[in-house]
């Protein structure tokens, strides 16, 4: 499959502190890829690299053919991570505006702008204010307008942030229908149930470098599996099983216990409960639990992408360096 976007060994310092580690990926065509880590660990720097917002340390990024972002500006779309379209505009002069900063005729913008606002559901929306619609729809409108020119590739920038599951959902059939319309996504978060639902791929991203590239199953097979166990359990006793390589209780009750025990890679979990039943435990419930995304990335990177890594990796703020 053709690249629309390729970087290769890109690194970003920012006075003394190193943002972004000799990071390359793919992107191959009409996929959507999930660039993923937690808060600071170096997803903005990137996207603004790749769009020629700011220079690479070291390192070359190929888009769409192009050295530099800005030499295709009109073919990409992009969402930024700080949000906020004219407050007193309406929907659809804010989404031909920003179609006509990348060379959309206006009576275009606004005729696609209105069919766009109606598919979305935000039909209502188009009597009102920028300043009078709810978050959700608010930011539905901001994609709206960063792909109204039918962009290539498309780039957000944490679109899920700020938003109730409902308009999550809704985010996410606009994230899938731009794809199937042939345009590559990329997009980044911290939350991993969202690119565990949408991504063709993903690459993870730990303190600046790069922990993973590949599909959500290949990203979870690298991490074990889970035995969930419920009964009158003494942790210790689950922790001696076969195959089991540590323990976490979940939930006790006066002894009644939920006992989540990590297998060790390659183990499937029977020997394990095998065993616990030929010793005697008392388990009245288990599970053999597949890893998630969210536990891939931990065992990947032994971060936890909830975490903030924004303070610098030396223990103290970075100073702003522009
Ligand atoms: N202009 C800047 N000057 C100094 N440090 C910066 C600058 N921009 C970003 N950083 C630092 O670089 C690191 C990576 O920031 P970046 O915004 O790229 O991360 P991120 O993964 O996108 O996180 P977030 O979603 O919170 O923006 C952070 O520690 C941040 O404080």
């Amino acid at each position: 499959m053709d690249a629309a976007l390729t970087l290769d060994g890109i690194s970003k310092r920012y006075g003394g502190f190193q943002a972004v580690s000799d990071l390359s990926f793919q992107v191959e065509k009409g996929m959507i890829c999930g660039f993923l880590g937690p808060n600071g660990a170096g997803k903005t720097s990137t996207l603004r690299m790749i769009l020629g917002l700011q220079p690479a340390t070291s390192g070359r990024i190929d888009i769409l053919g192009a050295d530099d972002g800005r030499k295709v500006r009109d073919r990409i779309g992009f969402l930024p991570e700080e949000r906020g379209l004219y407050k007193k505009m309406t929907p659809v002069d804010a989404i031909a505006f920003f179609g006509g900063l990348k060379g959309l005729p206006a009576a275009e913008g606004r005729k696609r702008a209105r069919d766009m606002l109606e598919q979305m559901g935000l039909g209502d929306a188009q009597k009102k204010k920028m300043k009078d619609l709810s978050k959700g729809m608010a930011q539905k409108v901001q994609l709206i307008a960063s792909v109204v020119h039918r962009p290539e590739f498309v780039i957000l920038d944490e679109p899920f942030s700020g938003l109730d599951p409902m308009n999550q959902q809704g985010l996410e059939a606009m994230i899938r229908a731009l794809a199937a319309d042939g345009a590559t996504v990329l997009f980044s978060t911290h939350v991993m149930q969202h690119a565990e639902r949408l991504c063709d791929k993903v690459v993870l991203l730990a303190r600046g470098k790069k922990a993973f590239e590949g599909t959500v199953d290949q990203a979870r097979a690298t991490s074990p599996r889970f035995l969930e166990l419920e009964g009158a359990l003494d942790p210790s006793a689950v922790s001696a099983l076969p195959g089991v390589s540590g323990v976490e209780v979940l939930h006790d009750h006066d002894g009644a216990r939920t006992i989540r025990a990590g297998l060790a890679q390659g183990a499937g979990g029977q020997e394990a409960l095998k065993s616990a039943f030929l010793s005697g435990l008392d388990v009245r419930r288990f599970q053999i639990k597949e890893p998630t995304l969210h536990d891939a990335f931990i065992a990947l990177t032994g971060d936890h992408p909830d975490e903030d890594q924004s303070v610098a990796r030396d223990g103290h703020k970075a100073e702003a360096v522009r």
